[in-house]
């Protein structure tokens, strides 16, 4: 349905590139030729129903789950062990240990990636002051409340500075504080040149906060593009104000289908590809037009039409 320029990725790219990637659990296949880009400096939405394939897609491109086949590359080149170290990521069953403190925790996480004791420390206490759990730094994980437990996850994502950011549903649970506070850091990250790929099933945040979004269905990668692309789209809907059009008036117009009517005004929806300067003049030939709106749809209606197509065969 949508414009998919990740499809068959680049090669070459300054970013995270996951091509072609296939994975079965036994009978079930979970993931078919998925394929996506994620640039230097953009935030990729991952979006798709439970047991879509994001978290199998994530911990392929972490490289802790071998794929059947395809390759994820980073700047061009194919994961390895170096490379994988200079991934930041947050997975979805969360990875801390209940009773370590929260600055060893992170500075220990940041030394096994590499850093000096001295640096992880350092990385520790920076990160723990941007992400608003400074005052519990010294209290063990599981005496945190869940949400965070969660600032502390992204921290550890973060503490060794990495090249590229893999987070599964990390705002899943959060507060709104918290959720600008994630938003911001992940803002930054990307301003500073970092590719940010993360999932969730916050459909209105993913709109606002990614530069592209590719939704998943039954292990394919189903559409891929901007916000603006995706909704461009997708079906629009047009409110007409007609007073003086008889009942049906919109029925024989192409690619037009009337859903509701309300007094006067008709809500029309219109297929990709309608003109709707064509539906104008047919309002305007009954008479006066009062209201004349077009709504593109949200990135949740374009989710809900995208995953309830039926796959294909
Ligand atoms: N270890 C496993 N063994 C067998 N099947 C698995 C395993 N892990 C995942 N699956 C299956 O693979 C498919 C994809 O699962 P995955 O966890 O990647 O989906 P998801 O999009 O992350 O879902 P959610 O939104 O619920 O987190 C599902 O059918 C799931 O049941």
């Amino acid at each position: 349905m949508a414009p998919n320029r990740t499809e068959g990725a680049s090669v070459g790219t300054s970013g995270l590139e996951i091509d072609r990637i296939s994975k079965r659990y036994g009978d079930v296949v979970a993931l078919r030729e998925m394929s996506f880009t994620v640039d230097a400096g953009e935030m990729f939405g991952f979006v798709g129903s439970n047991g879509a394939g994001k978290t199998t897609t994530m911990r392929i491109a972490l490289g802790v789950l071998a794929a059947d086949s395809g390759e994820v590359r980073f700047g061009g080149a194919p994961l390895d062990l170096r490379l994988r170290r200079r991934i930041g990521y947050m997975p979805e069953e969360r990875g801390l240990y209940p009773k370590m403190k929260v600055d060893e925790q992170l500075a220990y996480l940041g030394e096994l990636h590499g850093m000096s004791h001295r640096d992880a420390r350092a990385a520790a206490q920076r990160w723990t002051e941007r992400l608003g759990i400074a005052q519990r730094r010294r209290d063990a994980v599981e005496k945190l409340s869940l949400g965070n437990q969660q600032r502390v996850q992204l921290a550890a994502a973060l503490v060794h500075d990495p090249d590229v950011l893999v987070l599964d549903e990390p705002f899943s649970g959060l507060d709104p504080v918290a959720v600008d506070v994630m938003s911001g850091v992940l803002r930054e990250k990307c301003d500073a040149g970092v590719p940010v790929v993360f999932s969730s099933h916050q459909l209105d945040l993913v709109q606002r906060l990614c530069d592209r979004v590719g939704i998943v269905r039954a292990g394919e990668l189903v559409a891929s593009g901007t916000v603006a692309e995706l909704r461009d789209s997708g079906p629009v809907t047009l409110i007409v104000d007609a007073p003086d059009a008889a009942p049906g008036w919109a029925d024989a117009l192409p690619g037009v289908t009337a859903l509701a009517t309300d007094g006067t005004r008709t809500t029309l929806r219109l297929e990709p590809g309608t003109d709707d300067q064509s539906v104008l003049h047919a309002a305007l030939a009954t008479g006066p037009v009062r209201e004349f709106t077009r709504h593109r749809p949200a990135l949740t209606e374009l989710f809900r039409n995208v995953v309830t197509e039926e796959p294909a065969a």
